[in-house]
């Protein structure tokens, strides 16, 4: 039987992201890398962000976690992702895509098609994202917004934390596929990750509110939340229910 997402597990997997540091490599936009990078510092991780094409073999091949983020597409960048991902598939190094804003444009829409073809471990976005790329096959595919939705073929979870300022700060999303990373350099099974980081990540959030006076506020908070949050909070607060597919 498969041990699926609880509130105790996603306590289990924050402690080992806390104890082991694990690298994260991103790929960002440059909207919010400050914001993502201290998201992942703040959880216990240590991100890098370099997207030089000389550098990113050698970035990517230290680091225990890489995400692919589409925000700010550019020619160069592309060529870089692509060197990114071939790394990490060689060194068997699990990678999470964000295809930010896919459904802006046909172009972003087919690079993230192919990069998909090239098996993510994870797919996150928003819901517009996520309707326009369908089934991400096998890798795990999630859909954030008031609640997450994540599906990998063999069983389905909802993640029900956060809170509606969230969506009223640029980059939550892109933050949360930095803290997935991290869960993902410290637990095999990507559903048991996520669900982790999601959770840790709402939870914050719901804490953060409660400190805060609006968006702006909430953004930092929201740092000093994830950075605060104690376990047994963890899993009284956790909302996480899951199917069997
Ligand atoms: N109304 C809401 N209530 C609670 N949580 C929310 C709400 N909207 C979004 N979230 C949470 O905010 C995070 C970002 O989700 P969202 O779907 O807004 O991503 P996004 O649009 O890709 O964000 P961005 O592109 O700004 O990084 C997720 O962790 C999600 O659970
Ligand atoms: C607003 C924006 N534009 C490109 S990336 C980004 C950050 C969140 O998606
Ligand atoms: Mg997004």
């Amino acid at each position: 039987m498969r041990n699926l997402p609880s509130p105790q597990m996603a306590a289990r997997l924050l402690a080992c992201v806390r104890e082991r540091r694990p690298r994260v490599h991103c790929l960002m936009n440059t909207v919010v890398q400050k914001f993502t990078a201290d998201g992942i510092t703040v959880v216990g991780g240590i991100p890098s962000m370099t997207s030089s094409r000389e550098e990113i073999a050698d970035f990517v091949a230290k680091a225990d976690a890489l995400t692919v983020n589409l925000g700010t597409l550019d020619a160069e960048h592309r060529a870089v992702i692509l060197r990114a991902v071939e790394v990490a598939n060689a060194g068997g190094k699990p990678w999470i895509l964000d295809p930010v804003h896919c459904d802006y444009s046909p172009s972003r829409l087919a690079f993230a098609r192919d990069l998909i073809a090239l098996g993510p471990t994870i797919v996150r976005g928003n819901r517009a994202e996520m309707e326009l790329i369908g089934e991400t096959g096998a890798c795990l595919r999630i859909q954030t917004g008031p609640v997450d939705h994540l599906a990998d073929g063999r069983a389905t979870v909802r993640i029900a934390n956060g809170h509606r300022w969230m969506a009223a700060v640029t980059g939550t999303g892109c933050l949360s596929g930095g803290v997935i990373a991290a869960f993902m350099a410290v637990e095999k099974d990507p559903l048991n990750a996520a669900a982790g980081a999601l959770a840790v990540t709402g939870v914050a959030a719901e804490c953060a509110a409660r400190n805060a006076a609006g968006p702006g506020t909430f953004g930092v908070a929201l740092l000093d939340a994830l950075s605060a949050l104690g376990e047994a909070e963890l899993v009284s607060h956790a909302r996480i229910e899951h199917d069997q597919g």
